[in-house]
């Protein structure tokens, strides 16, 4: 880890404008410049320290020294992670709200939502054999939104799919600073809590009655520490969590698809599947693509930490993005090498597209399991289970775009299904094997 002292300042007085503008690349180029894994700024006129690499994480993530009550702004509020949920929580408050969503990712019920993802696939992929081409992030959009709302519990009719889908991605797409982009997210985010409201009271009466093991049920019935049921919004709020960021598989099994086809080498590899290759590809493209770029969090009480006087109530920005490519944790990081996976140590702080630390004390994200072995499956299918072509069209992405995606959005051709039945990848069992996150 390197830091100056004194600790330096990023070389503009406000740096929201930058970070718009910049996107995943300003946390990281400012360090470059700056030559120091911790810098001061200032956002949104907060003054914010930001910093980065695994000591930084492993800071980051003691709840001793940090908590979230006050750290998110208000827009990503309205938006991407919703108003009271467990995102902003702390303390005992959060662990009890935590366990919550922790009950539901059980073995059984991440080899489920696994099934129903590919087995919306398999079905999807009879329509793409009629297309003459398919835009694949739009498609797996709503294939993972299917089975990941049918997974939750939710009741929907076939007609409702395209605008539970449509308003799912509004909130996921929302937060990048794009006002237009904000505007849709929260107006998407008033629409679903609604709707989630309504199925709530109804589970709550008795009128609906979703399996016990659902989410649907699970946050409908969660009571607070007081004994008390949650209000109507919290507990629509957290329902939404519990399955809305599965869309951002999407973009993540979009830049899978793309590396497939722009390594070649890897789609033999990934046929193979030697060693857990689809394994190791998956944490790869965890690693190398861009999704979530940094968290925000507030200084629970003064401390010192190299040499730096991190005071109570301070802004500070972990950078995960530049996390994942820090070289004192990864050898040549800006390359895409699913082997760097093999003999891995498993630390929960250099690795860290979905948080760090502890699943169960912190706020690592909950759907870590569920988001790899979803992608896992889904690169196995595309390299096994159909063939396809891919025509020329632009596959850059915009860094300044959070989150971004290959422009594209990804278009194949010709899709050709090889297998009846997608039984090599529904029965290929990884619950067990998935994230280890336990800080030692
Ligand atoms: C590409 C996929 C995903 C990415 C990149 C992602 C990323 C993240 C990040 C960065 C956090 C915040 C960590 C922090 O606060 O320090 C988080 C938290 C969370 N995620 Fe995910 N996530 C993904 C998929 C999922 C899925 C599929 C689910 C559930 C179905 C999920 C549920 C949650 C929940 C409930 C939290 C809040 C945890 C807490 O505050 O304790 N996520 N995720």
């Amino acid at each position: 880890m390197k830091v100056k002292t004194p600790i330096p300042k990023a070389k503009e007085l406000d740096s929201t404008l930058s970070l718009i503008n910049e996107g995943f690349d300003f946390l990281p180029s400012r360090r470059k410049e700056l030559k120091s894994d911790i810098f001061e700024t200032r956002l949104l006129g907060q003054k914010a320290v930001c910093i980065a690499g695994e000591k930084a994480a492993a800071v980051f993530y003691d709840n001793k020294y940090f908590k979230r009550k006050g750290a998110a702004p208000k827009p990503l509020k309205k938006t991407l992670f919703g108003e009271g949920g467990v995102h902003v929580r702390d303390g005992e408050d959060h662990h009890h709200q935590k366990r919550m969503f922790l009950s539901m990712m059980t073995p059984e019920r991440l080899e489920e939502v696994k099934r129903m993802a590919i087995q919306e696939l398999d079905a999807k992929v009879d329509q793409w054999e009629t297309q003459d081409e398919v835009i694949l992030l739009d498609e797996l959009e709503e294939v993972l939104s299917r089975a990941v709302m049918h997974w939750a519990g939710l009741p929907f009719k076939e007609s409702d799919v395209k605008q539970r889908t449509q308003e799912l991605v509004a909130m996921v797409d929302s937060f990048g600073g794009s006002v237009n982009r904000l505007k849709e997210g929260a107006k998407a985010r008033k629409s679903h809590e609604e709707w989630l409201e309504g199925i709530i009271k109804e589970i709550r009466s008795g009128v609906y009655n979703p399996p016990p093991y659902t989410a649907a049920y699970i946050v409908a019935h969660q009571k607070t520490p007081e004994g008390k049921l949650l209000d109507l919004h919290t507990a629509a709020v957290d329902l939404n969590n519990a399955y809305r960021p599965m869309i951002a598989t999407a973009y993540l099994i979009v830049f899978g698809a793309m590396a497939l086809h722009q390594y070649p080498e890897t789609k033999a590899k990934m046929q193979a599947d030697e060693d857990n290759y689809s394994h190791m590809f998956a944490q790869e493209v965890r690693r190398y693509y861009p999704f979530a770029p940094a968290m925000a969090a507030k200084v629970k009480k003064d401390f010192v930490w190299h040499g730096y006087h991190f005071k109570k109530n301070m802004l500070v920005i972990l950078d995960l993005y530049g996390t994942n490519r820090h070289p004192d944790s990864w050898d040549r990081p800006e390359e895409f090498v699913p082997e760097r996976f093999q003999n891995w140590k498993g630390s929960p702080f250099s690795f860290i597209p979905q948080g760090g630390g502890d699943h169960h004390m912190g706020h690592r994200c909950a759907g870590e399991w569920m988001t790899v072995m979803v992608m896992q499956s889904f690169f196995k299918y595309l390299a096994t289970n159909i063939r396809y072509t891919v025509p020329d069209q632009d596959l850059t992405y915009d860094m300044a775009r959070m989150p971004t995606m290959p422009k594209s959005h990804f278009v194949i051709r010709d899709v050709q299904k090889l297998r009846a039945r997608p039984d090599n990848v529904l029965f290929h069992e990884q619950s067990q094997t998935v994230v280890q996150s336990r800080v030692h």
